[in-house]
């Protein structure tokens, strides 16, 4: 495909079963359509180079032809045969070219990157990749699934392997772009479910499994209610990828212990499923004392923190609603289901005190939407003036929704 290209993925919720949803257990997550990442694929003057500008986290970095040919073709072919795992020769290769960035939060970013570029898009060169999110990253929001999805999607379109009908993205296609986010996640996170890059791909809500041969269960729910909640980020930062290396440290040394608790989570997220798919004014507090009880099982295999604890003793003392951390917690996110006869004066009172006091954010967010998209060259080019400087770094998170959020922007975005 020509350039410029964009794209756009939905970070999400985890409603119940992260973590237990890397363990083979069921789980439910919903979009968030107002939390994207955009992804701007343009032409460089130096037709020799590729470069990076991901200012959300302050990576400028270009590579050159010269260390870009040290990724040997065999090792590119072996990697897209085999897309549900990485390629130990690949990796390899692209090691000397991720030094500079060790140590550092923007390697796993880069690798990401490099890792999908040089299985998707061959020897391509003279091209910026440029990326900017209206979500939080590292929150627990899924930033690394919609970064991943926004590369899948336009490294597969780059590279040629997605040229079908214009208008519309065929479910073959989200198929290859579920399959390459998964393996970007793995470069970002090590060993995801796989439920993030799906939610962000496909859009919606999923409940989802993962299967013990690696395959994934997979069910749309299109009709997601809007649960009445407040979502609150703590802004203490957190790796997904050393919290799931917690739970695997911890299940490795208590695994009587651990794997009862890891399975009660996905009877949750099946009790929850159930539930969800006919909420009502009687079965809203049911869907509440779930909240509770996983958030609790969430906290014994250590994947709370005390500023999560703040949201939610200050919910269970106002009698507010129920709380529960989401994504890999540690810091981060937690939401709260808001009780039927909570006042809007208490739902004031509960943010205002979380804002003010503890210097958290919260937001009010429908749940549901749009999975990943793009927006065709010409559409592009007719806007690009608007476009392009939005992913400078002083370009702020409301200005990039106002002009791009699919459905209230006005461009003409492909599903
Ligand atoms: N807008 C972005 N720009 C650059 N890198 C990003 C962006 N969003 C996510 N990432 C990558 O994803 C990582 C965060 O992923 P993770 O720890 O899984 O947290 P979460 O998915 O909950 O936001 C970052 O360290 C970075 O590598
Ligand atoms: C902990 C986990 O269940 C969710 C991680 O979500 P996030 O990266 O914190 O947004 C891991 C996974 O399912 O891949
Ligand atoms: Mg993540």
């Amino acid at each position: 495909m020509s350039l410029p290209i964009l794209t756009s993925a939905p970070g999400k919720v985890i409603i119940f079963g992260e973590h237990s949803a890397v363990f083979n257990e069921p789980a439910i997550a919903a979009s968030v359509n107002s939390l994207r990442t955009y992804l701007l694929v343009t032409e460089t003057e130096d037709s020799d180079i590729v470069e990076l500008d991901f200012p959300d986290i302050g990576l400028d970095h270009k590579w050159h032809a010269k260390e870009l040919s040290q990724i040997a073709a065999p090792s590119r072919i072996a990697a897209s045969e085999h897309s549900k795992n990485l390629n130990p020769a690949l990796n390899a290769a692209l090691e000397p070219l991720l030094k500079p960035l060790h140590g550092s939060l923007q390697y796993h970013a880069a690798y990401c990157f490099l890792y999908l570029y040089s299985c998707l898009c061959g020897s391509r060169r003279g091209v910026k990749f440029s990326v900017k999110s209206s979500s939080p990253i590292g929150a627990g929001l899924g930033s690394s699934a919609s970064i991943s999805v926004c590369l899948a999607l336009a490294v597969g379109k780059f590279g040629g392997h997605l040229n079908s009908e214009p208008e519309k993205l065929s479910k073959q296609e989200l198929d290859f772009v579920n399959e390459w986010s998964f393996i970007g996640e793995k470069c970002i996170h090590g060993t995801p479910s796989g439920i993030d890059n799906a939610v962000a791909t496909y859009g919606n809500a999923v409940l989802f499994q993962r299967q013990p041969n690696a395959e994934t269960k997979l069910e749309h729910i299109l009709n997601f209610p809007q649960i009445p909640m407040i979502l609150t980020n703590t802004k203490i930062p957190r790796s997904t990828k050393v919290l799931v290396g917690g739970v695997q440290d911890l299940i490795t040394r208590q695994p009587e212990i651990i794997s009862p608790i890891l399975k009660a989570m996905g009877q949750l997220a099946s009790r929850g499923a159930k539930i969800l798919a006919d909420l009502n004014e009687s079965n809203l507090a049911d869907l509440c004392e779930l909240v509770r009880i996983n958030h609790g099982l969430l906290t014994s295999i250590g994947a709370s923190h005390p500023g999560l604890e703040v949201i939610k003793s200050l919910s269970d003392s106002m009698s507010i609603g129920s709380t529960k951390l989401t994504g890999a917690g540690g810091g981060g996110c937690a939401f709260t289901i808001l009780n039927q006869d909570a006042s809007l004066k208490d739902i004031e009172k509960f943010k205002n005190t979380l804002e003010t006091q503890y210097n958290y954010q919260t937001y009010t967010t429908g749940l549901g939407g749009p999975g990943c998209v793009f927006l065709p060259s010409e559409e592009i080019q007719q806007n690009i003036s608007v476009i392009e400087p939005l992913f400078k770094k002083s370009a702020n998170v409301s200005d990039l929704n106002a002009a791009l959020l699919p459905g209230i922007s006005g461009l003409k975005w492909v599903h």
